[in-house]
């Protein structure tokens, strides 16, 4: 399924936040959102994901979900947003309930998904007892059981300390290449923008519009640290931000 943003406007009250998105989301492709702080870009991942609707603009979905798909448009957070008291497995298993899957049909979805997370033997855990990296492949294992169109990531490392940011991004690569999905990526590091997206488009300050979009082509699997091409690539984005990014801050402060 792939996603097609036309023309999408939208205003808080009388302050326009973001100004004619056009953008295809094509499926089975990384698209990397980057862009200075309030430029819009987490209220573009939910019109995308229609917690809330554009002021103007529309945004269609193309094409069907995967047959087996139980919420097409599924969420990963910053803060990993998973409930205390239940396990590993019961906090998987509740996205399941949701939709009416238990017992040995859920059984088998968890047993697949923390496999491919490399959780299988903190299935019984709870959130306290697992590293901030941990928590959150405990969230990507719980998007996956969804079995999404796409998936919706609003930062979804900025909580992780830098070590456990490159694990979940090798982590990230390797699950899309075992079974490439089709992503959002919203994020403020330019070095996991040129990682992980396929393509990333640079907003500018508010109202966001696109800047530019850049297309990487070198497969996710060679982007290795110390890749010169993608030290060009993220050079290159800053280029594009560095202006924008001193001119929100500075508008940060006058408020
Ligand atoms: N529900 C809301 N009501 C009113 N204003 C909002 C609301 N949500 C966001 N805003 C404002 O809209 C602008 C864009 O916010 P948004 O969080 O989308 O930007 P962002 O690019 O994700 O920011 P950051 O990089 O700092 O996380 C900001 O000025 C913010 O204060």
């Amino acid at each position: 399924m792939d996603i097609r943003l036309s023309g999408v406007s939208h205003f808080y009250d009388q302050t326009e936040v973001l100004r004619d998105i056009s953008l295809e989301i094509p499926s089975g492709r990384i698209v990397c959102i980057v862009g200075p702080s309030g430029c819009g870009k987490s209220t573009l991942l939910r019109l995308i994901g229609g917690l809330e609707r554009p002021s103007a603009g529309e945004i269609h979905q193309l094409g069907t979900p995967p047959a087996d798909c139980l919420n097409p448009l599924t969420y990963i957070f910053q803060d990993f947003a998973l409930l205390p008291w239940r396990t590993v497995r019961g906090n998987i298993s509740l996205v399941l309930e949701d939709h009416g899957i238990r017992g040995k049909a859920a059984a088998e979805i968890i047993r697949d998904v923390l496999a491919r997370t490399k959780l299988s033997d903190f299935a019984e855990a709870l959130p306290k007892q697992l590293s901030g990296g941990m928590k959150q492949r405990v969230a990507i294992a719980r998007a996956l059981a969804v079995n999404p169109a796409v998936m919706l990531m609003d930062e979804p490392l900025s909580a992780l300390d830098s070590q456990t940011r490159e694990l979940l991004m090798d982590d990230l690569i390797a699950l899309w290449s075992r079974t490439p999905f089709t992503a959002v990526y919203v994020t403020h590091n330019l070095a996991e923008a040129v990682r992980l997206g396929h393509s990333i488009v640079v907003m500018s300050r508010r109202p966001g519009q696109i800047r530019e979009i850049v297309h990487l082509d070198t497969p996710l699997e060679q982007r290795g640290l110390g890749n010169a091409e993608m030290d060009e690539k993220q050079k290159y984005l800053w280029q594009l931000m560095r202006d924008e990014a001193r001119a929100a801050d500075a508008e940060l402060i006058d408020v």
